[in-house]
């Protein structure tokens, strides 16, 4: 399946981050000050658009990535930058691509990376810096401390706002026994989830940018997204309008992610991922969960179980008020997991209220 830009550009960091031959290779040219121009991968496409230079086709080496640059022209490499395939070309993108660069070596590498789909790296040497292309987005590469600055700072949000998600899902558990959630509750916790999703994206990213010098803070990303529990699929289930289908799930959360900043502060547009209608439905009315976001809460409750469960006793509140025999009946359920479903249910229920008039 083809890659969306943004993933192909992540693919690409990791290819460069610190650590890597390929990124040692670009870090001497820089300190040699000349520059460069790779493309990481070859096809019909890049063949066409290739003019002169030679074979070597030799495994890749960093000081002989510093060597071929020193000569005029492009280095092209396989995928992986595991080989160097041929160098000193001159590359002929299509010249009615647009581009936003100016000096002939980045209005190549953009067009060259816009026409093949392939990453290309520039180092320039006028500007000392490594620029990589990725379909039509250019990232600058920068050293590992200013990454790691900004990183930081992004971990410093990802903590406030997890326990801020916190918050707001443990008093939607509350308010969910109590019977008394209002869409509002529901569109505060899609909007805490989709927020601590992004940051941790960013921060994500970082750490593939970062490499070998990332590795502190991937424990520091895996530690804050450690039980972050049943997802925002958990509550489109509980709560859709009309009851959704996986796959409109799937489109309800695309929706949600594709949000701009200024969308994700108005809580009666996420209510439009439940399908409410702003205006029409308002923000304070009572809702009901089915009952799917406690239930993945139980850990020994299979999800095929929980659907059944969900489907048999039509809401949260009843499947509450059942007890063990009224469990049983449903097919496929024994004593053993209704105990399992009754206590799991009750120790929500308290820690709930706990939470809640502590
Ligand atoms: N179409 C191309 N194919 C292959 N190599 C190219 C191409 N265009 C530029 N280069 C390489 O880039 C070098 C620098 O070109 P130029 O000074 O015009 O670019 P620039 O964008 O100003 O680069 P820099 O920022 O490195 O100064 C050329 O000498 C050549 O090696």
């Amino acid at each position: 399946m083809p890659k969306s830009p943004e993933e192909a550009l992540r693919v690409t960091l990791a290819r460069v981050a610190p650590g890597t031959a390929l990124r040692d290779g670009l870090e001497r040219i820089l300190r040699g000050r000349t520059g460069a121009l790779i493309v990481l991968g070859t096809d019909r496409v890049v063949d066409s658009i290739c003019s002169g230079g030679f074979d070597i086709d030799i495994v890749f080496a960093p000081t002989r990535l510093r060597e071929l640059a020193k000569m005029d022209g492009a280095i092209l490499c396989d995928r992986d930058a595991s080989n160097i395939l041929k160098a000193a070309v001159q590359l002929v993108p299509d010249h009615t691509i647009p581009t936003q660069e100016s000096g002939t070596r980045h209005r190549t590498a953009e067009r060259v990376a816009i026409q093949t789909g392939f990453p290309v790296i520039s180092v320039s040497q006028s500007m000392q810096i490594i620029a990589i292309y990725v379909q039509g987005i250019r990232h600058v590469l920068e050293g590992s401390e200013r990454v790691l600055a900004r990183a930081n700072q992004a971990l410093a949000t990802l903590e406030r706002y997890r326990t801020r998600l916190d918050q707001v899902t443990g008093s939607l558990s509350a308010l969910e026994i109590e019977a008394m959630v209002t869409v509002r509750d529901v569109a505060v916790v899609l909007q805490r989830q989709e927020m601590v999703r992004r940051i941790s994206e960013e921060i994500s990213q970082y750490v593939l940018e970062l490499g070998v010098d990332g590795r502190l803070l991937a424990l520091q990303l895996d530690e804050l997204s450690a039980g972050l529990g049943p997802g925002s699929d958990m509550l489109l289930k509980d709560y859709s309008e009309l009851g959704m289908e996986p796959h409109e799930i799937e489109a309800a959360l695309a929706r949600l992610q594709g949000f701009s900043s200024a969308d994700m502060i108005d809580l009666g547009k996420i209510s439009t991922v439940l399908g409410f209608t702003p205006g029409t439905d308002s923000l304070d009315a009572i809702v009901h969960p089915q009952g799917y976001r406690l239930l993945a809460g139980i850990k020994s409750v299979p999800r095929a179980v929980a659907d059944r469960l969900v489907a048999n006793f039509g809401g949260l509140q009843r499947l509450m008020a059942a007890n063990i025999d009224d469990l049983m009946a449903v097919d496929g359920i024994g004593e053993q997991r209704a105990r399992t479903v009754r206590e799991g249910l009750s120790r929500i229920a308290e820690s709930s209220l706990l939470d809640r008039f502590m």
